[in-house]
C-alpha cells in the first residue's frame, strides 16, 4: 500500500501537536517536514529547533525531513539530532558534492532521499538507484505549500520506477506537491511508493477520507 506523508507547512503552527495528532489519527503514515532557508527557493519555513520539540511531543512519528536548502551537509546533523528519520536534499543544491552529503547524512544515522526539481531531467537521480533509501520528485517547483500539480510527473515518476526495475534495486520514489484524491491515484499507477500531501490533508474537513481514498489506490 502506498504510504501518504503529511507536510506540516500546511499545519496551523500555533497549535502544531493537535494538528499533528489529527492526521495521524485519521491514518497517515508519517510526518513530512519541508525545511526552506530562503537561498535555495525563495521561502523560509522552520528548521531543527522545531522538529526537536515535535520529536519530544510525539517521539513514535516516522519524520520525513525534506531540506531545500543551500548546504545541507553542514546541516544534516543538526536535524538527526532533532529526530529526522530520513533525511532527503535537493541534488540541484550540491550537484559536485552529492556523495558527501550521502555520507554526512548516514554518519549522523539518518536514512537518504534525494530530491529533483520539476525541471531537472530523472535520469540526473539514475547513478543513486540503489545507492539512497529514497528519491523524492518534485511535482511542484518547490518553495510553497498550495500549488497545482504539475501534470508531467506521472511520467517522470514511471521513467525512475522502470529504471529501478531494469537495476533490480528498492529505492522507494515519494512525490510531492500538489498530491490531492486526484492527482495521488495518477502517481500510484505511475508506480510511486510515498505521497507528500499537505494542503489537501490540513484543509480537509474529513482527514480520514482522504487518506481512506488514497490508501484504497
Ligand atoms: O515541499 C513542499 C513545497 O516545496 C511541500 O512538501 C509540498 O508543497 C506539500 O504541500 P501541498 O500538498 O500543499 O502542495
Ligand atoms: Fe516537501
Amino acid at each position: 500500500m502506498t504510504k501518504i506523508a503529511a507536510s506540516i507547512l500546511s499545519a496551523d503552527f500555533a497549535n502544531l501537536k493537535h494538528d499533528c495528532t489529527r492526521l495521524l489519527e485519521a491514518g497517515v503514515d508519517l510526518m513530512h517536514f519541508d525545511v526552506m532557508d530562503g537561498h535555495f527557493v525563495p521561502n523560509i519555513s522552520y528548521g531543527a529547533p522545531v522538529l526537536k520539540c515535535l520529536h519530544a511531543a510525539m517521539p513514535d512519528v516516522y519524520y520525513d525531513v525534506h531540506l531545500m536548502i543551500s548546504d545541507p551537509a553542514r546541516y544534516a546533523a543538526d536535524f538527526a539530532r532533532a529526530g529526522a528519520s530520513l533525511i532527503t536534499f535537493h541534488l540541484e543544491a550540491v550537484p559536485d558534492t552529492a556523495e558527501e552529503v550521502i555520507a554526512a547524512i548516514r554518519a549522523a544515522g539518518c536514512q537518504v532521499g534525494i530530491s529533483i526539481r520539476p525541471g531537472t531531467p530523472v535520469e540526473a537521480v539514475f547513478p543513486y538507484l540503489g545507492v539512497v533509501d529514497l528519491i523524492l520528485v518534485m511535482s511542484v517547483e518547490p518553495g510553497f505549500g498550495g500549488q497545482k500539480f504539475i501534470p508531467t510527473t506521472p511520467t517522470r515518476i514511471a521513467a525512475i520506477c522502470a529504471e529501478r526495475t531494469r537495476r533490480g534495486c528498492d529505492t522507494l520514489i515519494e512525490v510531492d506537491g500538489g498530491i490531492n484524491t486526484e492527482t495521488g491515484p495518477l502517481c500510484i499507477a505511475a508506480g510511486v511508493d510515498w505521497l507528500v500531501a499537505g494542503s489537501s490533508l490540513f484543509h480537509a474537513m474529513d482527514p480520514a477520507a482522504v487518506v481512506n481514498v488514497l490508501h484504497s489506490k
